[in-house]
């Protein structure tokens, strides 16, 4: 199996710090918490200190009804369970990055100075499971956006349609597309919070990622290791997000799966799903906005030993033309400003050689 080949050395640091965790959960030091039933002002100064510290934290009262999640993670569970569907949808008949992507099909973010990827393929004995264990242990779903082709920013990476089962749209289209847009108005509330949280005008950021914005879903299925221990293959590799905020959703074990770079020491936190909570984090974008006021912070996942995980990332993008100067904090850092879209672009193309950025304004 998969394990089995995984650095030995890095597979025992991992084991070991989760069997640790389990033993002292409660010991174990937590995301802060900004809860949205609290004024926009006090749900600022909780997100201020946050965000500035981890660029992650839990989000409680978040307003989107527990149907529409278990609705969402249902449809989920079908469409990864069904092979049929998922070939019929796979991204490499779309041109673009919507659609499926099965296990093993992506990898490597650039960020392999935090990617233990880089011991386990050194060290492994069998050639085809090192190779695995280079890439990603996840299948996924796509979506987001979707702009006229004669749109003026139109571009395939960013806004082609997008292609969904060709079953009953109750099945998988509908819970899936209400769920996002559930997700989506809780995204304009916590645009609103980050700009007061960094002294703007609350309509500062909404007011830039509502025409075109690159704003898109990820819905990863995470296979169990099935080897009875704690594994290292790695689900997501190391990456930070592109764009301003991600809402996170996790599902199928409370086991702490993700893990972030904790900014005082380096050192990976392993993140726990919290009940009732979404795992917010702050994106590359934003984090330039706030002149890194905020931290766009390296987080990655790992397989459960027995448990199906599922997530749910929506990532809230700016529009394609906003302008990402830095308003508050390290203004040289970022200075002469870059366009959202083209810095998005970009990302894409870095973190997907063969992606070509086709029409892109
Ligand atoms: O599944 C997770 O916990 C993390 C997913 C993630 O980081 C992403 O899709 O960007
Ligand atoms: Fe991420």
């Amino acid at each position: 199996m998969l394990a089995k080949a995984a650095g030995t050395a890095a597979r025992r640091a991992r084991h070991g710090a989760l069997r640790q965790l389990s033993a002292s959960a409660k010991a174990a030091e937590a995301l802060p918490l900004v809860d949205l039933s609290r004024s926009d002002e006090e749900a600022a100064e909780e997100l201020r200190v946050a965000a500035g510290r981890f660029g992650f934290f839990y989000v409680s009262n978040h307003g989107v009804p527990r149907e529409v999640e278990e609705g969402a993670f249902t449809a989920l569970a079908s469409f990864f369970a069904n092979e049929e569907v998922k070939g019929s949808i796979h991204q490499s008949k779309t041109g673009s990055f919507r659609g499926y992507v099965g296990p093993f099909e992506q990898g490597d973010y650039g960020m392999d100075d935090t990617d233990l990827r880089k011991d386990q393929t050194t060290q492994g004995a069998d050639k085809e499971a090192e190779a695995k264990a280079a890439m990603d242990y996840k299948e996924l779903f796509h979506f987001g956006t979707e702009l006229p082709r004669d749109h003026a920013v139109y571009n395939d990476l960013l806004y082609c349609d997008n292609i969904w089962p060709n079953n009953d749209p109750s099945v998988f289209r509908e819970p899936m597309s209400v769920y996002y847009e559930e997700v989506r108005q809780l995204s304009d509330r916590l645009l609103r919070v980050s700009a007061l949280a960094l002294g703007l005008e609350p309509e500062f950021f909404v007011r830039q990622a509502s025409e075109t914005p690159m704003t898109s879903m990820n819905c990863l299925h995470y296979p169990p290791l099935e080897t009875g221990e704690l594994g290292s293959q790695i689900g997501i590799g190391a990456h930070t997000d592109f764009e301003c905020l991600t809402i996170l959703n996790m599902r199928g074990t409370n086991d702490p799966c993700l893990e972030i770079i904790r900014p005082e020491d380096g050192a990976w936190m392993p993140v726990a799903p919290r009940e009732g909570c979404f795992v917010v984090n702050v994106g590359d974008m934003l984090a330039r906005w706030s002149g890194d006021t905020f931290r766009s912070t390296v987080h990655r996942a790992f397989n459960h030993p027995r448990d199906h995980r599922y997530s749910i990332a929506f990532f809230r993008g700016p529009d394609f033309d906003a302008s990402l100067a830095p308003q508050v904090g390290n203004k040289e850092k970022y200075m002469p400003p870059v366009n959202a879209g083209k810095h998005m672009l970009a990302r894409i193309t870095q973190a997907n050689p063969g992606a070509v950025a086709a029409d892109s304004a």
